[in-house]
């Protein structure tokens, strides 16, 4: 059984796109590990599946895999890539596409330039609407102090339908990506992990991130990770709200737009790099793993369960 994907990317975090509306595959933790291995598999930092929607009100249903395996709720820079994707394959001829997530709907619009909005939803900063649940919570307005191995660091949290902590920094190139990032990740505080973005403020309508993915490392962009980031600047008063700030990226920059009340608005590019297509057996056996074919049209949703709230 030969499977059709293609090879996306916005501002270089890059995706393997799977349509499984006209497709069918068993989607499993090791298949998904393995297609995201840049040696043994296609390579990406998310798979993104797109599937028939569950309710009438939507067009599709989007799911995201990091490429450890983890299904998670949210992808902005991948969002965009869905639009143009469905697009492209003519599942969708509409400019305007309604998708739900794991962690609610949002809606794609398309310009004919190429350029993307997403109305990525509402922001919450709330620690347990992270989730953030530190054994003793210190908190310096609207900031809170985190033991991170020993050093005291000051962050910000938002969740943009993932969990994000945001670190203001005077040089993203001087920050400690790697050495923060994958502590913080990881650390017991955020029982759901979570992505960690490295945030200057360049003025008041531009800043640079460079963010530490959950479940990845670090990503040449990272969409939500933008729309946590100027969010809070924003909130803080270090952004002005209601305009576009200028988000930049290694990968590029993004529009991003947030006032008190409303949705963040993200705005970017997608790219299209390959078509191409593989065999789940074929993959699986090179890799010592048994692979067993999609039983019936509910066989596609992954092994876990997915984290679906009806
Ligand atoms: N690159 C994505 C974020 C993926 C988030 C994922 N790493 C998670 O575990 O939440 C973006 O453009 O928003």
């Amino acid at each position: 059984m030969l499977i059709e994907f293609t090879k996306m990317h916005g501002l270089g975090n890059d995706f393997m796109v799977i349509d499984l509306v006209t497709q069918r595959l068993h989607l499993t933790k090791e298949l998904v590990a393995l297609l995201g291995d840049r040696h043994l598999g296609i390579g990406f930092d998310q798979l993104l599946i797109v599937e028939p929607p569950s309710r009438p009100d939507v067009d599709f249903r989007y799911r995201i895999f990091n490429k450890d395996g983890s299904e998670v709720q949210q992808c902005g820079n991948g969002a965009r890539c869905f639009a143009r994707f469905v697009q492209a394959r003519k599942l969708s001829f509409k400019q305007r596409i309604r998708v739900e997530t794991a962690s609610g709907i949002i809606t794609l619009s398309t310009d004919d330039y190429g350029w993307v909005k997403v109305d990525m939803g509402k922001p919450k900063f709330e620690p347990d609407e992270i989730p953030f649940t530190p054994k003793t919570i210190t908190k310096v307005q609207n900031s809170y102090r985190l033991n991170v191995d020993g050093t005291p660091v000051t962050l910000y949290v938002a969740n943009m339908g993932n969990p994000h902590a945001v670190i203001k920094v005077d040089d993203v190139l001087t920050a400690e990506v790697e050495k923060l990032g994958k502590a913080i990740e990881s650390h017991p505080a955020f029982p759901e992990r979570v992505n960690v973005g490295f945030m200057q403020v360049m003025n008041n309508r531009h800043i640079r991130l460079r963010v530490y993915e959950r479940g990845v490392g670090e990503t040449q962009a990272c969409g939500t990770g933008a729309c946590a980031a100027v969010a809070t600047g924003v909130r803080e008063g270090w952004l002005d709200e209601g305009v576009d700030i200028r988000a930049q990226l290694y990968g590029g920059s993004l529009a991003i737009r947030w006032q008190e009340g409303y949705p963040v608005y993200m705005t970017g590019p997608a790219t299209f790099v390959y078509e191409g297509v593989f065999s789940p057996e074929g993959l699986m056996a090179g890799a010592g793993l048994k692979f067993a074919p999609a039983q019936s049209s509910e066989e596609h949703r992954s092994d876990e369960g997915h984290p679906y709230h009806e």
